[in-house]
């Protein structure tokens, strides 16, 4: 088992000035490799380029394994941020299980990897804020101040927000287009798995299981990622929505999940139970009625149930108190969820990394009972996870953090893109209208690499 280790160490200097927003496509552009992009519907932006440290980690002890590299790190730190969002934290993610970057597309990626971004830009509700960070050896104040210095000139001169692309004012790079593409899963071997999992459910022996497929596309241009992050921000506005890439390559894995994992600031957790599924209509009204028959639907209610009292019971060992507010429809741009927001209130002061790992993997994404859903899911699905459904966000200073399920999600190279999408597995599922539910979820990314996916009216 890997140790989590970090490249250089402390002590850290981080320095913070306002600077005007530049256009989100100059930015990300003028930052270094591996680039970060973090962004929550109740968090600030951020684009993070080159690392100034590295953590890294696999096995099954690779939360511990961070969350002891991170708390090292930030042990001893100079840090001048004019705002709470641009303060020094590392952002990454895990594998959904030891041993699921094993195969392709996930080479380049270990089990977790957290960076904290060597330039920073932090686009908040107060403003817009570039910081640098330096750790170990480069961690001068005076040099890490000259640094800023001259990072503050280059991001001027990239011109600002209104000039720029992030409003979808200037001009983008089209869709790529798709020339061929593979399934990792026959319609029949889906029949089939899907079938062998609901008898297994009728047995007794699993409850729930989440069955996942990979679809693999070759691009037919390259791969345009700022204009592919940007056309997620407008469509997906109220998901999370992320960017990693490892240290060497040019693959990333990104994506535009609506789950959120766990939240936790001070002793305050926020969370999500998030499954059970319908389309969307062609009108408002049928929009309505989809949405009404989800809520009355055994079969998505009993699935999105177990995944809410999972969470809630998940929760209790550590919380003063938790609540789970009322089920409701959550409508994104392609499907509508089961959607209960649940809070807690915890009794001690922890890690945002214990609350992690101890809900990873929800039943939204893994199953019941947990051992049995991931021992069906290694045995049936042809293909590895990687950081697909995996926790993928920050941590802090003071352990606090965000963490999002990695759905919605795709490993992009140059030329190729891997797209992952799973769904939920009860007693009543039908193998083909399961089916029809992963290609529903592949929506997200796929309208991004399809030529056709219609005219980018942004330009
Ligand atoms: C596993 C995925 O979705 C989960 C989250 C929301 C709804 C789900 C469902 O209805 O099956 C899944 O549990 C995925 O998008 O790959």
């Amino acid at each position: 088992m890997d140790q989590a280790r970090s490249r250089s160490s402390p002590p850290l200097v981080s320095r913070t000035t306002a600077v005007d927003e530049p256009g989100f496509a100059a930015a990300f552009d003028a930052l270094s490799a591996p680039r970060t992009v973090w962004s929550a519907p109740d968090d600030a932006l951020v684009i993070g380029g080159g690392a100034a440290a590295t953590l890294t980690a696999a096995g099954s002890d690779r939360f511990a394994s961070i969350r002891e590299a991170a708390t090292e790190l930030f042990e001893a730190g100079d840090v001048h941020a004019g705002t709470e969002a641009a303060r020094p934290r590392v952002f990454g993610g895990f594998a959904f299980h030891e041993g699921a970057c094993d195969g392709d597309p996930w080479g380049p990626f270990p089990e977790a990897r957290f960076v904290l971004p060597r330039t920073q830009l932090t686009v908040a509700d107060n403003g817009t804020w570039l910081t640098v960070n330096a750790v170990g050896a480069d961690a001068d104040a005076a040099a890490v101040e000259d640094r800023l210095a001259r990072e503050v000139e280059r991001f001027a001169a990239l011109g600002d927000a209104d000039h720029g692309a992030v409003d979808g004012s200037a001009a983008r790079s089209p869709r790529p287009g798709i020339s061929e593409s593979r399934r990792t899963t026959s319609r029949e071997a889906w029949r089939e798995s899907v079938g062998a999992a609901v008898d297994r459910i009728r047995d007794g022996d699993l409850r729930k299981v989440v069955l996942a497929q990979a679809l693999e596309a070759d691009l037919a241009a390259d791969f345009p990622r700022a204009a592919t992050l940007e056309r997620l921000a407008e469509k997906y506005p109220d998901c999370h929505r992320y960017w990693f890439e490892p240290a060497a390559g040019e693959s990333a894995f990104f994506g535009a999940t609506p789950e959120r994992l766990v939240s936790l600031r001070g002793r305050t957790v926020e969370t999500d139970a998030l499954a059970g599924t319908t389309g969307r209509g062609e009108t408002p009204t049928e929009d309505e009625w989809l949405a009404r028959e989800l809520l009355d639907d055994e079969k998505n209610v009993h699935e999105h149930e177990l995944v809410a009292e999972t969470v809630r019971h998940q929760l209790e060992p550590f919380a003063a108190s938790v609540s789970a507010g009322e089920r409701r429809v959550r409508r994104l741009a392609t499907v509508q969820h089961l959607h209960t927001p649940i809070t807690a209130e915890l009794d001690a002061d922890r890690h945002v990394l214990d609350l992690v790992e101890a809900l990873h993997p929800t039943p939204a994404v893994g199953g019941l009972p947990p051992d049995r859903a991931l021992a069906t899911i290694r045995e049936t699905e042809p293909f590895d996870r990687g950081w697909y459904a995996a926790p993928v966000g920050w941590i802090d200073a003071a352990g606090n953090g965000a963490f999002a399920v990695a759905i919605r999600s795709a490993v992009a190279s140059r030329r190729r893109a891997t797209l992952f999408a799973g769904v939920g597995i009860v007693s009543d599922s039908d193998p083909d209208r399961e089916w029809d539910e992963v290609q529903l979820k592949y929506r997200p990314i796929l309208d991004e690499l399809e030529a056709d996916a219609g005219v980018d009216s942004a330009d």
